[in-house]
């Protein structure tokens, strides 16, 4: 397909965004302007000289860059613009429902309370809601290379606002931090109330995806690139129909595939896995959800019916109501049936 109608098409598909860590879509300028209200000195003197940081050969790599520029952010307001340029821009994108990540022990271990954090991140959700009419869910994410103590500290602190948190979640350093550390926290997570998700099979083997399934039992994987490596996994996958968040730029920034033409969702979809794809952490990997969609098209020549049913299993794997999800999977019929070509 042409490039300018592909990327036309892509910016009309209603879609959900399910994969998204809220410090990832810290843009380097909105990191400058809140650097400098709070006084604090980046290492870098420049936007350009941090843009030219931003060049990673793995995931761990890319977090040692992530965590330092979160530390610029003190305020509930920091927060609130934080997660109000992202809303906006994805907005733009006519991006229609986020399930969106946080991770509070980034904050809460610099000194700042987890009630700023979530203050400010729910106030520009709620703004979206109203102004945007965008709808969402907030996860709150555990930092693996921390302790399962530590993330029961935060599943505590998390109780006060537990109306306003749908998930918990495991990110951060995959390798050597396996779903299996965290099987007790996930379990009291879930009899607060909370529904599981967890990073897995992003660098670390099919193992972890395993383990994420059947010791954390998650009801929904992010990343989960290395499932194929796997039949028996691949089988299990499809008989609960759980869903996988890929993130396309993400596994081409940090090394997970070495080329676009490599990534693995043509085939997940060709087997029947609910795939979608996602920006995990855009301001980092270069693009939001609309170029992730464009350069995963463009490299694997994916056409319209493959477009069509990345953006439906989008909603079909969100946690909207039976009744929501139906609408916007219509919408979706609706808008690829109008398409001319
Ligand atoms: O891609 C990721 N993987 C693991 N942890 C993360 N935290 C932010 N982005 C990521
Ligand atoms: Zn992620």
């Amino acid at each position: 397909m042409e490039s300018s109608i592909l990327k036309k098409i892509i910016k009309g598909i209603p879609k959900a965004e399910l994969h998204l860590h809220i410090e990832g879509s810290f843009e380097p300028e909105l990191m400058f302007e809140i650097a400098n209200r709070n006084a604090i000195a980046l290492d870098y003197d420049s936007i350009e000289s941090l843009k030219k940081a931003y060049k990673f050969n793995n995931l761990q790599e890319f977090l040692d860059i992530y965590y330092i520029g979160a530390q610029v952010l003190l305020h509930e307001q920091d927060f609130y613009d934080l997660t109000w340029a992202y809303l906006q821009k994805v907005h733009s994108e006519n991006v229609v429902h986020v399930e969106i990540f946080f991770d509070p022990q980034t904050h809460t271990d610099r000194g700042v309370p987890f009630e700023v954090v979530i203050n400010g991140i729910h106030k520009a959700l709620e703004n979206a809601e109203e102004k945007l009419n965008m709808s969402y869910k907030l996860i709150m994410s555990y930092l693996r290379h921390l302790s399962e103590e530590a993330a029961f500290e935060t599943l505590e602190a998390s109780l006060p606002f537990k109306h306003w948190i749908d998930g918990v979640g495991l990110d951060s350093s995959e390798l050597g931090n396996p779903p299996s550390k965290f099987i007790n926290v996930f379990k009291a997570s879930a009899d607060h109330g909370y529904k599981l998700v967890a990073h897995a099979g992003e660098e670390g083997p099919s193992d972890y995806i395993w383990e994420a399934l059947d010791l954390l039992k998650v009801v929904r994987l992010d990343h989960g690139n290395r499932c194929l490596e796997d039949d028996a996994l691949v089988q299990r996958l499809l008989d609960e129909n759980i869903p996988l968040t890929l993130c396309p730029l993400s596994n081409l920034e940090l090394k997970v595939i070495q080329k676009m033409e490599d990534h693995p969702v043509a085939k997940m979809l060709e087997k029947g896995i609910l795939a979608t794809i996602h920006s995990d952490d855009p301001a980092y990997f270069g693009g939001y959800m609309n170029e992730n969609y464009y350069q995963t098209a463009k490299a694997l020549d994916l056409d319209k019916n493959q477009l069509q049913q990345m953006a439906m299993n989008a909603f079909e794997a969100s946690w909207l109501s039976a009744e929501a999800k139906e609408k916007h999977i219509s919408q979706v019929k609706n808008y690829f049936n109008s398409l001319s070509i």
